[in-house]
């Protein structure tokens, strides 16, 4: 026998949550005096102290669910996936921490847990096909799905935690008497009221629910019945409108009218109890208890009976049944599902007088017998939970024996729902609680190591990542300014060497040479073609100065070709390893290839194409200044002749232009026709006398030396007249187009242009890839040193709230789930 139920009172709830599943013997208690308020004081301050606790639990949740939404995607463990670990795991730790996160990087796969420990947080996995086995479900759950469940289930959870701690401050016991048709049901409830009440018969009586309150209860304090129209509908004896009001005398009639309502209303009756506070049940000054008599089983009612028991507030079920009769089918699957739902039954075997004393101990022995089969828990507290009465014969004169045995029925039915309260009110509320707080700290161990495996991973990837990123933050500055030397110096280079080949070329042409060997000079066909002579002679002047600024290209794209892959390589050297080198090629074929688009940036080039470069003044052939300039430059021994050169040139200049005024060349017919128009020009018989002889000598020596100086003398004088517009654009016979530069300034701008174009562009592609790598690893450098923050954080967060799980523990006076 279990008597220890209420001595072991200082247990408190943990004496409450042992009780549950303990058997119930109170009657050497019941002996004692102030049983009742023993009872009772052990029941409130178990109540105050859950009531805490559920407070605590609660605001637990909500930091949990605010942490998990804010700072934390909580993770949830997976499923076993080899006991032998699991075991090994929960030796080392209390309360297996270790679980199977495979979805979570670095989260070591042996690691397990057994998923079965959480209980109340469980989550819904149930997700499209039901064949997917929970541990893919857990794995291939996003974090964040994971996360959104578990805050339903905490959510829920919290809900559920209000609606007990609702229950837990209700102060009334409902008790449910129900049991077969016509097996007297009512005749009991009336014999425990001591009143003639509810409506008894023959025939079957009782088709609604009948709630039985202390008059107390009322609002009023008067007897009365409500009428409330469904079972399901809601009620307050302070609303008018939730109820109709009938009197006392109303009920056998209401009963009546309802007999065949497929769905009866719910009354609530409100009966003044005469009998002593230690006598009555309902009105006995501990609890508010209220009876409902319930229809007679059958197939109809059933299922809403059934339902009715299941309730929460139903503290206790009172089975009538009676003893002349065995128990129906609907009788005993009640009372499988009561017995499942309330663990014990209490059971009255009614009409106990119509059974002969011979046939008593058999029609006991039948009636235990089913009950076993049905309800061990009852039939081993049968003494107490089981019951042969007469009901009828409470209210009237009655024979001591069944006195005796009606007030030990009623002593322990009074007990029983004071006991029962204890534990349909406190111990669900216990059980939840202590599930809950182990599903949180499981959770939060679980959380604990995972965050461990962040931390470590976070730590290892700094390690890797941070000195990298020092590194690169420090060739920064040097890169930067390498690349500018390169540019720089390979702009000046190029740029010298262009003006010096360009003032080379130049020179030579002034010389009347060709500036490249790949051109070569025009032949002489003599005087008569001196004008086609001339302009080929420029043409390969000019063209000779192409070359030489097209060889000076091929120079300039070489070195700076070698320069672009120096620079490619001064990046690639500064770039961490694992990151992908720069690999733009160096087309040096795309140098200078822009200058048609641009207007500028053809100034200069390809001069001897241009149509208008090659025409030829008369002065580049006959002019002395030039021929005197070449005649010093080519050779200092002619300055004795100069004098004579300059009338000659002025004479070839004379005849030059007029033989060109004239139809360019006209031969020697017309320049003999022209040196003696120019000597009639004299008009004097004397001068005639002795100039014309003197004239035709002179001309003929200055046009016999014209004539072998010539192929000589016109490259020099187009090379200089070249030269000279070329070294200033004011000359107008051979203009470098719209700029005000001259012809080596533009080429050297231009190949500084190009080059400064060309490098800028691989510095930039090293700078831009170092930029962007520097800027991955940073990123990956703040992600490391955020994750560490967060798994700092979250570890010491969830064994705070370990702590405060162990704390609530304390206080509810709760053990461990498992
Ligand atoms: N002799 C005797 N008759 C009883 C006893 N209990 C009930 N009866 C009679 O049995 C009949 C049915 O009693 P009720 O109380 O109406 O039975 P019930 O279970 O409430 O009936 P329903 O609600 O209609 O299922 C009545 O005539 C009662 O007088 C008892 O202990 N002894």
């Amino acid at each position: 026998m279990q008597s220890g139920v209420y001595k072991d009172v200082d247990k408190g709830l943990a004496a409450c949550e042992n009780t549950c599943t303990a058997s119930f013997s109170p009657h050497e208690d019941m002996a004692r005096p102030g049983w009742g308020e023993e009872a009772s004081r052990v029941y409130e301050s178990t109540k105050e102290r859950l009531l805490t606790t559920i407070g605590g639990t609660k605001s637990l949740l909500s930091d949990v669910q605010n942490f998990n939404s804010s700072a934390w995607m909580m993770h949830y463990p997976g499923l076993d996936v080899g006991a032998a670990s699991t075991q090994q795991q929960s030796n080392s730790l209390h309360r297996t921490v270790s679980f199977d996160d495979t979805s979570q990087p670095g989260v070591n796969q042996s690691v397990v847990a057994n998923p079965n420990e959480i209980q109340v947080l469980k989550l819904d996995l149930k997700l499209g096909s039901s064949s997917a086995h929970p541990s893919a479900l857990v794995n291939s759950l996003e974090k964040s799905s994971i996360a959104t469940l578990l805050d339903s289930r905490l959510s829920k959870s919290s809900q559920h935690l209000d609606a007990l701690s609702t229950r837990i401050k209700d102060t009334s016991s409902k008790v449910l008497v129900t049991g077969d048709l016509n097996s007297g049901k009512s005749t009991f409830v009336n014999a425990i009221l001591r009143r003639n009440v509810m409506p008894s018969n023959q025939l079957p009586t009782t088709t609604l629910f009948c709630e039985v309150h202390p008059v107390e209860e009322h609002p009023e304090k008067i007897e009365q019945v409500h009428l409330i129209k469904s079972v399901k509908d809601s009620y307050s004896p302070t609303d008018s409108s939730t109820f109709k009001p009938h009197s006392l005398e109303d009920l056998e009639v209401l009963c009546e009218e309802n007999e065949t309502n497929p769905n009866p209303p719910l009354l609530k009756v409100y009966l003044n109890d005469p009998r002593a506070a230690h006598n009555s049940l309902l009105s006995n000054g501990t609890v508010s208890i209220s009876l409902i008599d319930a229809p007679g089983l059958n197939l109809d009612t059933l299922s809403t009976t059934a339902l009715f028991a299941r309730q929460e507030e139903i503290d206790v079920v009172v089975f009538v049944l009676s003893a002349e009769n065995r128990l129906t089918l609907s009788a005993k699957e009640f009372l499988v599902q009561a017995s499942h739902e309330k663990a014990c039954v209490f059971c009255v075997v009614n009409g106990w007088d119509r059974i002969s004393e011979r046939n008593k101990e058999k029609c006991k022995k039948g009636v235990l017998d089913q009950l076993k089969s049905i309800s061990n828990e009852t039939w081993v507290d049968r003494e107490e939970l089981v019951h042969f009465v007469d009901s009828t014969a409470v209210e009237v004169d009655q024979d001591a024996d069944n006195a005796s045995r009606f007030a030990r029925l009623e002593d322990s039915l009074r007990n029983f729902v004071l006991f029962n309260r204890q534990k349909s009110k406190l111990a669900p509320a216990a059980r939840f609680l202590t599930h809950l707080l182990s599903d949180v700290n499981l959770l939060s161990k679980a959380n604990v190591k995972v965050a461990d495996e962040e931390l470590e991973m976070a730590k290892k990837e700094l390690i890797r990542v941070k000195p990298i990123l020092d590194m690169m933050r420090k060739k920064r500055e040097s890169l930067q300014d390498e690349l500018e030397r390169i540019e720089n110096e390979a702009v000046e280079t190029l740029g010298k060497y262009t003006k010096n080949e360009i003032e080379i070329a130049l020179n030579e042409i002034a010389n009347g040479r060709l500036a490249s060997d790949k051109v070569s000079m025009p032949i002489y066909e003599g005087i008569l073609s001196i004008y086609p002579y001339a302009r080929a002679v420029k043409h390969a002047l000019l063209q000779s100065l192409d070359l030489t600024v097209h060889d000076i290209e091929n120079h300039v794209r070489d070195v700076t070709g070698q320069q672009v892959r120096h620079v490619q390589s001064i990046g690639n050297d500064a770039l961490p390893e694992g990151v992908d080198r720069v690999k733009r090629v160096f087309v040096k074929e795309a140098m200078f290839k822009s200058r048609s688009k641009v207007n500028t940036s053809t100034v200069g080039i390809k001069l001897s194409q241009k149509a208008h470069n090659l025409d030829i003044s008369p002065r580049e052939i006959f002019n002395t200044t030039q021929f005197l300039i070449f005649k010093k430059v080519e050779d200092s021994k002619v300055d004795e002749e100069q004098e004579e050169s300059s009338i000659l040139g002025a004479l070839s200049l004379a005849v030059g232009a007029i033989t060109m005024v004239g139809g360019k060349t006209m031969g020697m017919r017309g320049f003999v026709e022209g040196a003696v128009r120019i000597s009639n020009l004299w008009g004097s018989d004397r001068v005639r006398q002795w100039a014309a002889p003197a004239v035709g000598v002179l001309v003929f020596g200055a046009a016999t030396y014209y004539i072998y100086e010539l192929p000589r003398m016109i490259p020099k004088t187009i090379g200089t007249s070249i030269k000279k517009s070329l070294e200033s654009s004011a000359e107008p016979s051979l203009s470098i187009d719209s700029t005000s530069d001259n012809y080596n300034e533009v080429h050297q701008v231009r190949v500084e242009r190009e080059t400064r174009k060309v490098l800028r562009l691989a510095s930039w592609d090293v700078k831009e890839k170092f930029r962007a790598t520097l800027e991955t690893h940073a990123a990956e450098c703040q992600r490391a040193e955020q994750g560490e923050a967060k798994a700092k954080k979250a570890i010491e967060w969830f064994d705070s709230v370990c702590m405060k799980v162990e704390g609530l523990r304390k206080l509810g006076g709760l053990g461990e789930s498992r």
